[in-house]
C-alpha cells in the first residue's frame, strides 16, 4: 500500500517553507514498526534496565528515521529533568538538563511534562517555548523539537520522548506513527520498573513500619561486618523487644497494634544516625545495626531508644495515651559474634536478661550469660523427662491455727531429684518451667497429685481438712484453671473449700484480664484464693478489695528477722491488720522459731507455717507426723 506523505520544512538561513513529499509504503512502516516494538518488548521482558531499554529504543528509531535523534527525560516528583537516554545528542546538551525545571516555557519537553501533553516545536531559533535553552540548543544544532510526555497513572507524567530535528521542520507522519508506538513502549517500560521496584520494595521493606525486613536486614549487616572486618572497627548490635506488647494488641485490635508499630519506629528512627540501620524483625522486635560502635556505645544508643519511648503514644485521634516501654538487648562484633545470626542469637539472650530484670532496660550480652542459657536448656529437657516419668514429687507443709496449734491444712510443694543432678530447689526449676511454657503441665500435675492424695487421706481416715496449691501466673493464660479444678473436685469427690491455689500478687496486677476472670470463676466456686508472699512485691491494697481473695500469706522475709528487726514487726502487724480487717485468714509463712510463732500470735495472726512446725515432707512422713500429734496432748 502507498500513501503519499506531505510536510513543511524550513530550511535554515531560508524564510521559505518548502513542501516535501514523500512516497511512502505504509506496510513497510509497519512493518518496521513492529519490529521495533518486538524488540523493545523483549528487551524490557528479559529484564534489561529501564536505561538500556531506551537506549535501545531512541536507537531503534534513529535507525529507521537518521534525521531524527532521540532523547528520553525522566521527570522526578519535584519536577526536575533527568536525562535518561539520548544516544545521539551531545552528551553536553543533556549534561546541561540535567536538573532543569519543568513549566510552562522550558523548551519542548519541559513544557510537555508541564502540560500533560505532547509540544511541537517546529522552530527553536523563533519559538518563546525555548528562550531560555535556544542558545543551548542552537549552540548543538538542534532546530526542531517534538515532546511527548509519558503518563501513567494518577496522571503523574514519568518521562518525556522527543525527537530533535537538525533542521526546523515538523514531524513527518511516519515519525508521528513511531511516536505513537514508542510512547506506549516507554509506558511499559516505565510501569515494568516501577512494578520491579514494588517487588523490590516488598521483598526487603517491613509492609508494616516501612523499615528494612530481614532479609535487608541481612544485607546490610553483611556489608556492615564485611567494612569493619576491614577497618578493624567495632560495630554494635541490638535486638529491642517491646514491653506488653501482646496485651495492646489482644486488647485494642491489630490495626491499633500496627499502629503502634509504625510510631515506635518512627520515634526509634528520629533517634539513630543515617548511617545506623533500624529493621523490624516481626512481631515487636526490631533490630539495629550501628556501625563503628562499641558494646559501651551500644548500651548509650540503647538508653537514648527507651528515652523516645518514655512519653506515651497517642492513638484514636488522641483519645488514647499509651505507655510502650522496651527490653534491649547489646551485643557487639568481633567480641560477641561474627556474623548476623551469632550476634542476633547472643543479642536475644541479653534482651531475655533485661526481660528478667523486670523489663524496660538494657542488657549487654555476657559470655556467662550464655552458660546460664544452656544449663537452662539442660534443666529444661531434664523436666520435661522427669514430668513423662512420673519422677516428680510432692511434699506437703502443715498449717496450723494460732493459737489454738491446730493443723488447718497443708500446702503441696513440689520436689524433684534428679538422677544425675540431685535434688533441684523449686526456685531453680520453676522459673525454667515458666519460661519454657512447661509451667502449664506441670502446675496442672501437681493439682491433680495434691487433690487426689487429700481424697485418699479422707478414705484412710488420715485428718488434712484442706489442701493448698501453687498456681503460677502463666498458668492463668495457657489453661482454664477454674474448670480444671471443678473437675478435679469432682473427680475426687472433694468439695471447693478443702482446696486454696496460692497465686502471687503478679496474677493481681496482670494487665490482661484472664487470671482475674479465672480467679472470679474459683471464688464463685468456692475455691480459695491465697495471695503468696506478700509484702514482697506491690502489695496494693486496691486489688485485695477488688478481687476475691481469701488469704494472705506474710513472706517469709519479715518473719525471719521479726524479733530483731523493728520495721519488720510493724510490716507484719500492719498486713495482719489489712487481713483481719478485710476478713481474710493471715498466714505467716516461714516461721522458724517459738519467739517469732508467740511474736506472731500476739499481733493476731490466724495461721502460721514453717520449720518451727514442720518442714514439707513426703505423703507418708506427713500421715506420721499427723498421727504422731494425735497422740499427744495439745499445748
Ligand atoms: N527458710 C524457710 N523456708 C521455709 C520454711 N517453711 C517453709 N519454707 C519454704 O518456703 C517456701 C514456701 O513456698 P512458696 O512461698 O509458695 O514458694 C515456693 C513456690 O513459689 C514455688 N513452688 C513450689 N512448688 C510449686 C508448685 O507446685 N508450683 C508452682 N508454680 N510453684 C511452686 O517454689 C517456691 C519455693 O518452694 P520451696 O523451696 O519448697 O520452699 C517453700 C518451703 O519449703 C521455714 O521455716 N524457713
Amino acid at each position: 500500500m502507498l500513501q503519499l506523505d506531505v510536510h513543511v520544512t524550513h530550511p535554515p538561513g531560508s524564510a521559505l517553507s518548502a513542501l516535501m513529499m514523500c512516497r511512502t509504503d505504509v506496510r513497510e512502516e509497519r512493518a518496521a514498526i513492529d519490529r521495533l516494538q518486538r524488540e523493545v518488548l523483549e528487551a524490557v521482558a528479559v529484564g534489561r534496565s529501564l536505561r538500556e531499554v531506551m537506549d535501545l529504543l531512541c536507537r531503534c528509531v534513529e535507525a529507521l528515521a537518521p534525521e531524527v535523534s532521540c532523547s528520553v527525560l525522566t521527570i522526578d516528583e519535584a519536577g526536575l529533568i533527568h536525562p535518561l537516554a539520548a544516544p545521539s545528542l551531545p552528551a553536553s546538551y543533556s549534561a546541561a538538563l540535567e536538573g532543569v525545571q519543568i513549566g510552562p516555557s522550558a523548551g519542548s519537553c519541559g513544557t510537555a511534562a508541564w502540560r500533560h501533553e505532547s509540544v511541537e516545536v517546529t522552530d527553536i531559533a523563533t519559538d518563546p517555548l525555548w528562550a531560555p535553552y535556544r542558545s543551548l540548543a542552537l549552540a548543538h544544532d538542534l532546530r526542531a523539537c517534538w515532546s511527548t510526555p509519558i503518563v501513567l497513572a494518577h496522571d503523574r507524567v514519568v518521562a518525556t520522548f522527543a525527537l530533535y530535528y537538525r533542521e526546523p521542520r515538523a514531524a513527518a507522519p511516519f515519525h508521528r506513527r513511531m511516536v505513537d508506538a514508542c510512547t506506549q513502549l516507554c509506558q511499559i517500560a516505565f510501569m515494568h520498573q516501577a512494578h520491579q521496584r514494588e517487588i523490590e520494595r516488598l521483598a526487603y521493606v517491613d509492609g508494616v513500619t516501612g523499615l528494612p525486613n530481614r532479609t535487608l536486614l541481612t544485607d546490610r549487616a553483611g556489608q556492615m561486618l564485611l567494612l569493619a572486618a576491614r577497618a578493624r572497627e567495632p560495630a554494635a548490635l541490638l535486638l529491642l523487644d517491646m514491653d506488653r506488647f501482646k496485651t495492646v494488641n489482644d486488647s485494642l485490635g491489630h490495626a491499633a497494634g500496627d499502629e503502634v508499630l509504625r510510631q515506635i519506629a518512627q520515634r526509634l528512627l528520629g533517634t539513630l544516625r543515617d548511617s545506623d540501620t533500624l529493621a523490624r524483625l516481626g512481631g515487636d522486635e526490631f533490630v539495629v545495626l550501628l556501625p563503628g560502635c562499641t558494646a559501651e556505645d551500644g548500651l548509650q544508643v540503647a538508653d537514648k531508644l527507651r528515652e523516645a519511648l518514655q512519653a506515651p503514644l497517642t492513638l484514636e485521634n488522641g483519645r488514647l495515651r499509651l505507655p510502650m516501654t522496651a527490653s534491649i538487648g547489646v551485643c557487639a562484633y568481633p567480641l560477641d559474634g561474627g556474623d548476623l545470626d551469632q550476634l542476633l542469637k547472643n543479642a536475644d539472650i541479653a534482651m531475655y536478661e533485661a526481660k528478667r530484670a523486670g523489663r524496660d532496660c538494657a542488657r549487654y550480652f555476657l559470655n556467662t550469660m550464655n552458660q546460664a542459657l544452656d544449663q537452662r536448656l539442660e534443666i529444661e529437657t531434664a523436666l520435661r523427662h522427669a514430668l513423662a516419668c512420673n519422677a516428680l514429687q510432692l511434699h506437703y507443709q502443715p498449717k496450723l491455727s494460732l493459737p489454738e496449734n491446730q493443723l488447718v491444712g497443708v500446702e503441696a510443694l513440689l520436689r524433684w531429684k534428679d538422677e544425675q543432678r540431685g535434688w533441684i530447689p523449686p526456685d531453680r526449676f520453676i522459673p525454667v518451667a515458666e519460661e519454657s511454657g512447661l509451667i502449664g503441665a506441670l502446675d496442672a500435675w501437681v493439682m491433680e497429685q495434691a487433690c487426689a492424695q487429700l481424697a485418699r487421706w479422707r478414705a484412710e481416715g488420715v485428718d488434712v481438712p484442706s489442701m493448698s496449691v501453687n498456681v503460677s501466673p502463666l498458668r492463668f493464660h495457657q489453661d482454664d484453671v477454674a474448670a480444671h479444678a471443678s473437675s478435679l473436685l469432682v473427680r475426687h469427690g472433694l468439695s471447693a473449700g478443702d482446696l486454696t491455689l496460692e497465686v502471687t500478687e503478679r496474677v493481681m496486677l496482670d494487665d490482661d484480664s484472664r487470671p482475674r476472670e479465672q480467679l472470679q470463676k474459683l471464688h464463685a466456686m468456692g475455691v480459695g484464693v491465697s495471695v503468696d508472699d506478700f509484702g514482697t512485691g506491690y502489695s496494693s491494697l486496691s486489688y485485695l478489695k477488688r478481687l476475691p481473695v481469701t488469704e494472705i500469706k506474710l513472706d517469709k522475709s519479715f518473719v525471719r528477722d521479726l524479733e530483731l528487726d523493728q520495721d519488720d514487726r510493724a510490716l507484719a502487724s500492719a498486713v495482719i491488720g489489712i487481713g483481719r480487717a478485710l476478713g481474710m485468714t493471715v498466714v505467716a509463712e516461714g516461721v522458724e522459731t517459738d519467739g517469732q510463732r508467740q511474736l506472731l500470735q500476739h499481733m493476731g495472726c490466724d495461721v502460721a507455717q514453717g520449720y518451727f512446725f514442720a518442714r514439707p515432707q513426703a505423703a507418708p512422713d506427713l500421715v506420721a507426723w499427723v498421727t504422731a500429734r494425735r497422740a499427744q496432748p495439745t499445748g
